[in-house]
C-alpha cells in the first residue's frame, strides 16, 4: 500500500515536479505508480513516456517492475525505459546512419591508458614536453579536470573561472588550451568517451537545428530517477529531450550525491532546479521503509554536518528495527568471518553486504571468509586471487620458499602455473603470451621454474631477434632478481613484501598507471603486508596460508550456488538494500579516500559514507581500528592524548555525536589500553 506522500506522488498529473527522498522512500516505487497511474487513467500514452534510470542495471530493474504493474493494469505496451547514456548513443547511431553525425569509436572507462595517453599528449603540446616526461600526478589532476569541464559543459569560449579556482588551477587560460588540445586529439582519434556520448550528441543538437527537432519534443512526461547524479550536460540533454511539451519528474536525494569524480552537481538539484524546469511543484518522501529509529537518528546526524543540502529529516515508516554495532577490531579478517557467520546463523539465507569505500578494502574480508569457509561474491571488481598482485606477492613468496623450485610439491599444479606468469608480469618484463604459456607448462608440469628462466634466458641470448635479445636481458635481471631475493630474512613475511616491493621498483611502475589505479594495486602489497605482522607469519606461514585459502577459492569458483554475502564498492551498492551491512576497515585515509595527490571532496566522501551506511535493513556493523580517542569519546571519557594512539577512525565516525542504543565492541586489551589513557 502506497503511503500518503508516494499517493500525491503518483496523482502528480502536468507540470514539472521535484521529488526529494530519504534513503529506502520507496522513490522508485512511488516513480513506477506515477507512471502507471498516467497511463492507466489515459493522461499519458506509453509511449510519450521517457523513464531514465542511473544505469544499465537500474534501468533493467525499474522497467520490469513497471512491466509487472502496468501489466495489472492490462497495459502491454510499456514506457521506455533507459539510462541517459544508452539513450543518447541510440540517437546518435541513427544520426550517423542519416549522415548527420560523423562515426565515431566508443572508448569507455576501461580504456583509461588510451585516455591517460591524450591528456599526456595534449599537456605535451601545450607545454612542448615529451608526453614520457609528464609526471603521472600532473595527468591524473587533467585527466579530473577534462572530465569534469565537459560534464560541466564549459569550454575555452564558456570559461568556468570559480570552479577553476575552487578547484585550483592556477592558469585557466593554460587549462582551457589543454582542453581544447585534447579535445583536438580526439577527435582526431575519432574517439568517443562515456560522456562524450552526451556532449557530443548535445553539441550537434544545439548547432543544427534539424538534429534538435529530430531528438526534442516527442515526449509528454520524463521521469528521471536517482536525479542526484545528474551533470549539467545530462541536464541540458534531459532539457532538449522534454522540449517544450514534456512535464520533467525530477526524484532523487542530493544526499547521495556521490559521482561528483565524473561532475555530478548536486547543486543542481538543491539549488538550480527551478532555473531549467520552472514553477516546479516540490514533493518528499520522508519515511524510510528499509531502517529503524536509531540508524534514521545516527545516518541524519552524520549527513547534517554538510552544508549544502536539501531539508529533509528520515523517519522510520516500518516497524523494524535495525541494530547498530561498532566495533573495534584488531583482526578485521577474523571479525568479518564471526559476523558473517553469525548473521548467517540467526537468519537463514539473509542478504549480507560487505561495504568498501575501495576494491583493495575486500582483501581482509575476502581472506576471513574464505578461512570461515563463508562462500561470497564480488561484485565490480576482481575477486582478490585473481588480481594480479595478490598473484605477485604469493609468487615472490613461493619464490623465497622455493615452492616454485626444488619444493615444487608445496603447491598445486595449476596455483604455480599462475604464480609463474604472474612473476614474469610483475614487475613488467615484457614477456609474450607464448612464453608466459611455456613458462606456465613448464612449471605445472613439475619441473623448477628457475630452470625455466636459465634455459629461457640462455636459449633467448642466443637469437638475433630484437624480441629475444630484450627478453634474453630481462630473465638474466630476474635471475639476478631470484639471487637477490634468496638472500632476504624470511622470518617476516610482513618485512620481505616491503622489501621486494621496494627492491623492484613496484611503487614507481604501478604508479605509472595514475592515483586512483595506483593506489589501489600497492594496497595489496601494504594490506597483505600489515596482515603478516599482525598474524606474525613468516615467509613460510604467510605462503601457506595463502596457498590453502587459494584452493578453497579454487573449490568455490565451482560451486554453482549464488552466494548471499556479497562484497561490493559504496559507489555500486547504490539503490541496493541488504538484511545485513558490514562496512569494514572504517579508518582516518580510507574515508575520506585520499588518492595519491587528489584532494578528496570530504562533503562528497561524507555523502558516500552516508549511502552506505543506509543500505542495512536489520543490522549495521561498523568495523573501526582501535582507536582510544574515538572509543573515549563513544563512551563518555574523557579524551586521551591523541599522540599515544597508533591507530585513527574515519573522521566521519566523530560526526555522531549521540552513540546511545549503539552496541559498542572492543578487545579486553584494547580497554584495559584505553583505561590507562583515560583513568
Ligand atoms: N509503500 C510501501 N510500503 C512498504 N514497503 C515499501 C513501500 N514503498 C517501498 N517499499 C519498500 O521499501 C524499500 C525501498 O524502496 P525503493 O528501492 O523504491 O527505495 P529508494 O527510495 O529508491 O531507495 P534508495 O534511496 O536507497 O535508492 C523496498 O524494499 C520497497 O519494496
Amino acid at each position: 500500500m502506497l503511503t500518503d506522500e508516494q499517493i500525491a506522488i503518483a496523482q502528480h498529473r502536468r507540470g514539472h515536479a521535484l521529488v526529494r527522498a530519504v534513503p529506502g522512500s520507496g522513490k522508485s516505487t512511488a516513480a513506477r505508480h506515477l507512471i502507471a497511474q498516467h497511463v492507466r487513467a489515459g493522461w499519458t500514452a506509453p509511449e510519450h513516456i521517457l523513464t531514465v534510470c542511473f544505469n544499465v542495471d537500474a534501468a533493467r530493474d525499474f522497467g520490469a517492475q513497471l512491466t509487472a504493474l502496468l501489466r495489472e493494469s492490462g497495459c502491454d505496451t510499456p514506457p521506455l525505459v533507459v539510462n541517459l547514456h544508452a539513450l543518447a548513443y541510440r540517437l546518435l547511431r541513427g544520426l550517423v546512419r542519416q549522415g548527420l553525425a560523423p562515426p565515431r569509436k566508443l572508448v569507455d572507462d576501461s580504456q583509461e591508458d588510451f585516455w591517460r595517453g591524450l591528456v599526456a599528449l595534449s599537456l605535451s603540446r601545450a607545454d612542448g614536453i615529451a608526453p614520457g616526461e609528464i609526471p603521472p600526478s600532473e595527468i591524473d589532476h587533467y585527466h579530473l579536470w577534462i572530465v569534469q569541464t565537459k560534464a560541466r559543459r564549459a569550454s575555452p569560449d564558456r570559461a568556468d573561472l570559480a570552479w577553476c579556482q575552487a578547484q585550483g588551477i592556477e592558469d585557466p587560460a593554460h587549462f582551457y588550451r589543454v582542453f581544447s588540445a585534447f579535445e583536438e586529439e580526439r577527435l582526431q582519434a575519432g574517439a568517443m568517451g562515456f560522456d562524450d556520448l552526451i556532449g557530443d550528441l548535445l553539441d550537434l543538437a544545439l548547432r543544427d537545428g534539424a538534429v534538435y527537432d529530430q531528438i526534442s519534443d516527442h515526449y509528454d512526461l520524463v521521469v528521471v530517477d536517482e536525479f542526484q547524479d545528474m551533470t549539467r550536460a545530462n541536464l541540458d540533454l534531459i532539457r532538449v529531450l522534454a522540449g517544450d511539451r514534456a512535464s520533467v519528474v525530477a526524484i532523487g536525494d542530493d544526499d547521495q550525491s556521490i559521482y561528483g569524480f565524473r561532475g555530478a552537481d548536486p547543486g543542481l538539484m538543491v539549488r538550480e532546479f527551478g532555473i531549467f524546469f520552472p514553477r516546479f511543484t516540490s514533493y518528499t518522501l520522508s519515511g524510510t521503509f528499509r531502517y529503524g529509529p536509531l540508524l534514521c537518528r545516527l545516518s541524519s546526524e552524520l549527513i547534517a554536518q554538510n552544508d549544502e543540502r536539501l531539508d529533509k529529516c528520515a523517519r522510520a515508516a516500518g516497524d523494524q528495527d535495525t541494530e547498530v554495532h561498532l566495533m573495534f577490531t584488531p583482526d578485521e579478517a577474523q571479525t568479518v568471518g564471526e559476523i558473517v557467520a553469525y548473521e548467517q546463523g540467526r537468519r537463514a539465507g539473509a542478504t549480507i553486504g560487505i561495504l568498501v569505500r575501495a576494491y583493495h578494502q575486500t582483501v581482509l574480508s575476502e581472506i576471513g571468509l574464505l578461512y570461515a569457509g563463508i562462500p561470497y561474491r564480488i561484485e565490480g571488481a576482481e575477486p582478490f586471487f585473481d588480481r594480479q598482485d595478490a598473484q605477485a606477492v604469493a609468487g615472490y613468496l613461493a619464490l623465497a620458499t622455493g615452492a616454485l623450485d626444488d619444493q615444487r610439491g608445496w603447491i598445486p599444479a595449476e596455483r604455480a602455473a599462475t604464480l609463474a606468469r604472474a612473476l614474469l608480469l610483475m614487475p613488467n618484463r615484457y614477456v609474450r603470451q607464448t612464453d608466459l604459456d611455456r613458462a606456465a607448462a613448464w612449471v605445472a608440469s613439475g619441473r623448477p621454474f628457475r630452470d625455466w628462466v636459465w634455459e629461457r634466458c640462455q636459449e633467448a641470448m642466443a637469437s638475433e631477434d630484437g624480441y629475444s635479445q630484450r627478453l634474453g636481458s630481462q630473465l638474466a635481471q630476474l635471475l639476478r632478481d631470484i639471487r637477490h631475493l634468496s638472500q632476504l630474512n624470511r622470518d617476516a613475511a610482513g618485512d620481505f613484501i616491503r622489501a621486494f616491493y621496494g627492491y623492484l621498483g613496484l611503487r614507481r611502475e604501478i604508479g605509472l598507471g595514475g592515483a586512483v589505479r595506483g593506489t589501489e594495486r600497492a594496497a595489496v602489497y601494504e594490506v597483505l603486508a600489515d596482515f603478516a605482522d599482525r598474524r606474525g607469519f613468516s615467509v613460510a606461514e604467510l605462503q601457506d596460508y595463502l596457498t590453502r585459502l587459494s584452493a578453497r577459492y579454487a573449490q568455490a569458483q565451482r560451486s554453482r550456488r549464488r552466494p548471499t554475502v556479497v562484497i561490493t564498492s559504496w559507489h555500486k551498492t547504490k539503490g541496493a538494500e541488504f538484511d545485513a551491512v558490514i562496512l569494514p576497515d572504517l579508518r582516518a585515509g580510507k574515508s575520506p579516500l585520499v588518492y595519491g595527490e587528489i584532494e578528496p571532496d570530504i562533503a562528497e566522501e561524507r555523502r558516500l559514507f552516508f549511502v552506505a551506511m543506509t543500505r542495512a535493513k536489520s543490522a549495521l556493523y561498523l568495523l573501526a581500528p582501535e582507536d582510544p580517542a574515538l572509543y573515549a569519546s563513544v563512551s563518555g571519557l574523557p579524551t586521551p592524548p591523541t599522540a599515544q594512539s597508533g591507530e585513527r577512525a574515519s573522521p566521519f565516525l566523530s560526526d555522531i555525536g549521540d552513540w546511545d542504543g549503539v552496541r559498542v565492541w572492543a578487545d579486553g586489551a584494547f580497554l584495559d589500553a584505553v583505561q590507562a589513557f583515560s583513568p
